[in-house]
């Protein structure tokens, strides 16, 4: 199994830290698991497409502005837009995260691996991990056609029918069933999925660092299952409470 060095020193002297990414079917449960593994390792910071971009926008940075703009129908940003925003992102956090983790839209396929592995080593680092979460199609599906999740932040909600006039857990705001979590819809996405992670999996396995885990089961076991798929060297601390 792969190594990673969370404190070793990068060649442009910034701690270098590992990179994961969790991936999976539309429904497979990676918000859900994430929520229970950003819990437990506070220092790990997200990279979430929608949660990206919306922070941009309520920042009112150039970027942000640009991805009000552009945000298609379902909130699907063009790729040129995430690959302007990432190293920017990566750059902000580099300092204090433990870990990058990606999780959310990105990356999906090869081109945005290629795009991703590039701007990682730009900056000394590369992914360590890859978690393939994996549910069959139908599972998936009726876990999605009943998913609530929060309008601003995406936070799953775990009943799949909320209280009348609840609202986030994590943020607050209000919870929506998504507009594309219907049954046409999400019939394309997944088979799109099917077809990109083949690629995107086939990348990463030639590096030694896919490990799968499988998301039919309960809720608990799922987070513990990341978790021990994680980098072993994933501190549990965020990066200012770690000894120097
Ligand atoms: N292990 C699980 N068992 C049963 N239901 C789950 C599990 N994980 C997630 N769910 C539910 O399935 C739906 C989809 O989960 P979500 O985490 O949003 O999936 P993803 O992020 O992979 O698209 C949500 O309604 C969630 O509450």
């Amino acid at each position: 199994m792969p190594t990673t060095h969370a404190s070793a020193a990068a060649t442009d002297g910034h701690a270098t830290i590992p990179v994961m990414f969790l991936t999976g079917p539309p429904g497979a449960g990676k918000s859900t698991a994430m929520k229970a593994f950003r819990r437990r390792f506070p220092g790990l910071v997200h990279f979430g497409v929608r949660v990206f971009f919306e922070r941009q926008a309520e920042l009112g940075t150039q970027l942000g502005l640009r991805a009000l703009e552009l945000a298609g129908p379902n909130r699907w940003w063009p790729d040129e837009l995430v690959i302007e925003g990432l190293p920017g992102w990566i750059d902000e956090n580099l300092p204090t995260a433990t870990c990058l983790i990606f999780e959310g839209g990105y990356p999906r396929n090869r081109s945005h691996a290629a795009d991703l592995d590039r701007v990682l080593a730009e900056r000394g680092l590369r992914v360590n991990r890859v978690v393939y979460m994996d549910v069959p199609d139908d599972v998936a599906t009726d876990r999605v056609l009943n998913r609530q999740v929060c309008v601003v932040c995406d936070t799953p909600v775990a009943e799949a029918i909320p209280v009348p006039g609840s609202a986030c857990e994590q943020c607050g705001r209000p919870l929506v069933h998504r507009p594309d979590d219907n049954e046409q819809q999400f019939r394309k996405r997944l088979n799109q999925h099917r077809e990109n992670a083949a690629q995107l999996l086939a990348h990463y396995e030639a590096q030694g660092v896919v490990v799968r885990i499988d998301g039919t089961a309960p809720p608990a076991e799922v987070a513990a299952a990341l978790e021990a798929a994680a980098p072993d060297t994933l501190p549990d601390a965020p990066a200012e409470r770690l000894p120097a």
